[in-house]
């Protein structure tokens, strides 16, 4: 018997080449059926409209392991109460969806593929609102932001004060909005551990990146408000293991791991920890003091950086994933992988080469895109 997760991935080949027609039909129904739900989109849809389709598209072919996908559903149910989705939001994304793939994909859609979309969107419905239901946090939190500070010239670095608890494990993510980009949601990872003020730190790169990511950095100011929804994320330390630690960034990709050193400062005597810093230029260091400081504190850390695209650099230099086979083996370390996509998704691919068991390498599928 053909397995579901076959049928989901060959009748999403029957559009593939063509989703953006798809995505287009997909919300012209869904706002001509119900032009309320406009209202919960931003006014311009050119980001937008790959991104619910898409997030639709790749939990659906993500079918084959539903235990591994159920808690990152729960969670993102949870995100979504920012939207104030209902349960009654679903059936109607539902109807759009399937509408819109079958009017593409014309005569080879069959009842088989009708039936698997159907069912596998109601699992992911079905979780998503369990999630949300069992969620007793507000919708989202509003934030002030009390510091933000240049560096360089393209990141930024600010602080912001939630005006509710927000309670979330280092590690974790959240997305935000701010009044210069209304209704647009990027995710971002927090960059320190939970503290007693409450206050939580965040690293953004303008460069390539989208709108929110340019006014985080180029118009942000102390004062300001955000808004943050629920954190999500699974890049949290597992306080059971014994195990070194090898963290890997690229770039921005700082941040989390940023967060579980400040964990570890508060209580790590026995593990050694190595962290692989990949940048493109030496000026892209950004936040390479406070890092120092660190290491000078706390003799277990150690701290490569290479840079990847500057003939001349004096240092450690090339990608990331090659830097840090170069100084292995790393038989019994655990690994947490954060960056760009590519920048990911190239690391895990090395320490694959390296005979890494994968429950050893921890990463969150992280997009700013
Ligand atoms: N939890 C997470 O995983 C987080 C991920 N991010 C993501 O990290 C990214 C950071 O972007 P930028 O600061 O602009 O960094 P960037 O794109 O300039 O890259 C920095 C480093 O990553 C390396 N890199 C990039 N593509 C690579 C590839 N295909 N293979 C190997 N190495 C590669 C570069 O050589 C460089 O060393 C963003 O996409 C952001 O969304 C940011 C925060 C948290």
């Amino acid at each position: 018997m053909t397995s579901l997760s076959t049928i989901l991935k060959e009748s999403w080949g029957l559009v593939e080449d063509r989703k953006d027609r798809v995505a287009a039909h997909f919300y012209a129904r869904l706002f001509l059926s119900h032009p309320q739900l406009r209202e919960l989109f931003p006014v311009q849809m050119d980001t937008q409209r790959a991104r619910l389709l898409g997030a639709i598209v790749s939990a659906v072919q993500n079918f084959d392991n539903p235990e591994g996908i159920d808690g990152y559903l729960r969670s993102l149910g949870r995100d979504h109460r920012k939207f104030h989705v209902t349960p009654e939001h679903y059936a109607q994304v539902k109807v759009a969806l399937i509408d819109a793939i079958r009017s593409h994909a014309g005569e080879q859609w069959t009842s088989v593929y009708e039936q698997a979309w159907n069912d596998v969107y109601d699992h992911i419905a079905a979780t998503m609102t369990a999630g949300a239901a069992g969620d007793t946090n507000p919708p989202y939190w509003h934030a002030e932001v009390v510091h933000h500070e240049r560096r360089g010239a393209d990141v930024a670095v600010f602080t912001c004060r939630p005006l509710q608890p927000l309670a979330f494990r280092a590690g974790q993510y959240v997305s935000i909005e701010c009044g210069y980009q209304p209704r647009l949601w990027r995710t971002y990872s927090i960059a320190n551990a939970p503290r007693a003020d409450g206050t939580l730190d965040f690293h953004v790169r303008a460069a390539g990146g989208g709108w929110v990511s340019g006014a985080l950095v180029r118009r942000l100011r102390a004062g300001d408000m955000l808004r943050l929804a629920a954190p999500m994320g699974s890049m949290t330390l597992d306080p059971q293991s014994r195990r070194d630690i090898v963290f890997i960034t690229g770039g921005t990709g700082l941040a989390p791991v940023k967060a579980l050193l400040d964990e570890l400062t508060r209580y790590n005597r026995t593990r050694w920890i190595h962290l692989f810093r990949g940048e493109r230029q030496r000026d892209d260091f950004y936040d390479h003091e406070h890092l120092d400081r660190i290491a000078e504190s706390f003799p277990w850390l150690t701290i490569v950086r290479a840079v990847s695209d500057e003939q001349g650099y004096p240092g450690e230099r090339g990608a990331i994933p090659d830097v840090v086979s170069r100084h292995g083996p790393w038989r019994d370390h655990d690994f947490y992988v954060a960056g760009s996509a590519a920048m990911v998704n190239a690391t895990l691919r090395r320490l694959t080469e390296m005979c890494i068991p994968s429950t050893r390498i921890k990463y969150d599928a992280f997009t700013d895109a």
